[in-house]
């Protein structure tokens, strides 16, 4: 099996990693090192190539290495059908540039992009038990992958819902004229989503049988308003509205959450952990059997906090997809990665901003 991905990574002054340079045809590369070595740091320089931006929050900083005027990255990626090409990232004082080579790559919204990443960050529980925000956003690009109109439509929403929210503020009389443009861009948005998260639940609970914690578990969605005549909430709740000066119903209000019975189900660390890569894993599956190319899975410490049977069930789904693997672990604990090892395993470690390849 042919699996696409990073052939070469290069990062010039990313936080504390100064100049590294990895280069393999590996289809799981293994990154191990100290706190604060650099090893999400590493992540991170694959996740700006695919998305243009950071996953961390404004409180790590600024991306650039301190004392630096300019960050650069260039991976080289290769598509499952063998075509080559390069993405570039740079952050100066003018901001973030994001280039590819063929240019053609950036065409055809992210779907046709051939560099795509999931990630399951070191802090899986903030996106399950966090603001709705964040599992809304994890949604709404799960949709984007596989329903080419869902950029389009969100869009529409989106200025939809502030204008309506202007009016709210301070009406003119005019917050009715609102309600029928804003419930026919809800419906539609709505529409997207439930269709992917229909695609995506089956997957999931596919996955989810292997773990006995997740029994009568089941991905769930709430589409941001109860009942089906949106209108009509809308109407009940203008008081409501024009006092608070937002909208207070619609798909701004969604949320996708894991729930057991008609209760929201609660989950350990190492448990959360599990449940974000399954999500991550199940979304994959839906988007390859919608025709995008894999995407490459980004693992920050997943082995950490998972007990060695359950740590070698997740690797083992893990390295049965046809995504390149790209994994970081405090310390190498072969026995913890072994399902992952069973593959062609690139391993590096990063000590003091530098990184260098280890022999296995
Ligand atoms: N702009 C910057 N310039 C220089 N160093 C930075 C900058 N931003 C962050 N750092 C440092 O980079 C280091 C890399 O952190 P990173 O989170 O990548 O480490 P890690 O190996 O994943 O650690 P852990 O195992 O603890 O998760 C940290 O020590 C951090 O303080």
């Amino acid at each position: 099996m042919h699996i696409g991905g990073l052939r070469a990574l290069e990062i010039h002054s990313l936080r504390n990693l100064g100049r590294v340079m990895v280069e393999t045809d590996a289809s799981a590369w293994l990154v191990t090192g100290a706190n604060g070595a650099g090893k999400t740091t590493f992540l991170e320089a694959a996740y700006l190539l695919a998305r243009g931006k950071t996953f961390r929050g404004l409180k790590a900083g600024p991306v650039c290495a301190r004392g630096a005027e300019r960050m650069l990255i260039r991976g080289d990626v290769e598509t499952r059908e063998g075509e080559l090409g390069r993405i570039r990232v740079e952050r100066d004082r003018e901001g973030m540039r994001r280039e590819t080579d063929p240019i053609s790559w950036l065409d055809g919204g992210s779907a046709g992009f051939p560099f795509r990443v999931k990630l399951v960050s070191e802090n899986p529980q903030m996106l399950l038990e966090g603001s709705p925000e964040l599992r809304r956003r994890f949604l709404d690009l799960g949709v984007f992958h596989v329903e080419p109109r869902f950029g389009a439509s969100h869009r529409r929403y989106r200025r939809i819902l502030a204008q309506r929210n202007a009016e709210l503020r301070t009406p003119t009389g005019q917050v009715e004229a609102w309600d029928s443009p804003f419930v026919e861009a809800s419906h539609e948005l709505h529409a997207f989503r439930e269709a992917f998260v229909r695609a995506w639940k089956a997957a999931f609970r596919e996955l989810a049988r292997h773990f006995e914690f997740l029994d009568g578990c089941d991905l769930r969605y709430a589409p941001g308003w109860s009942g089906e005549d949106l209108g009509a909430l809308l109407v009940r709740h203008r008081a409501q509205e024009i006092r608070r000066g937002f909208s207070v119903v619609g798909p701004s209000r969604a949320d996708v959450y894991l729930a057991r019975g008609s209760e929201r189900a609660v989950f350990s660390r190492g448990q959360a952990k599990v449940v974000v890569t399954l999500l991550q894993l199940a979304a994959e599956r839906v988007h390859i059997d919608a025709g995008c190319e894999a995407a490459v899975l980004l693992l920050d410490d997943l082995a950490s906090e998972l007990d060695e049977e359950t740590a070698s069930l997740l690797w083992a789904l893990v390295s049965s997809t046809r995504s390149q693997i790209l994994a970081t672990g405090v310390a190498v604990r072969p026995r913890a990665y072994t399902p992952l090892l069973g593959r062609e395993t690139a391993m590096f470690h990063v000590e003091h901003g530098d990184i260098r390849s280890v022999l296995t």
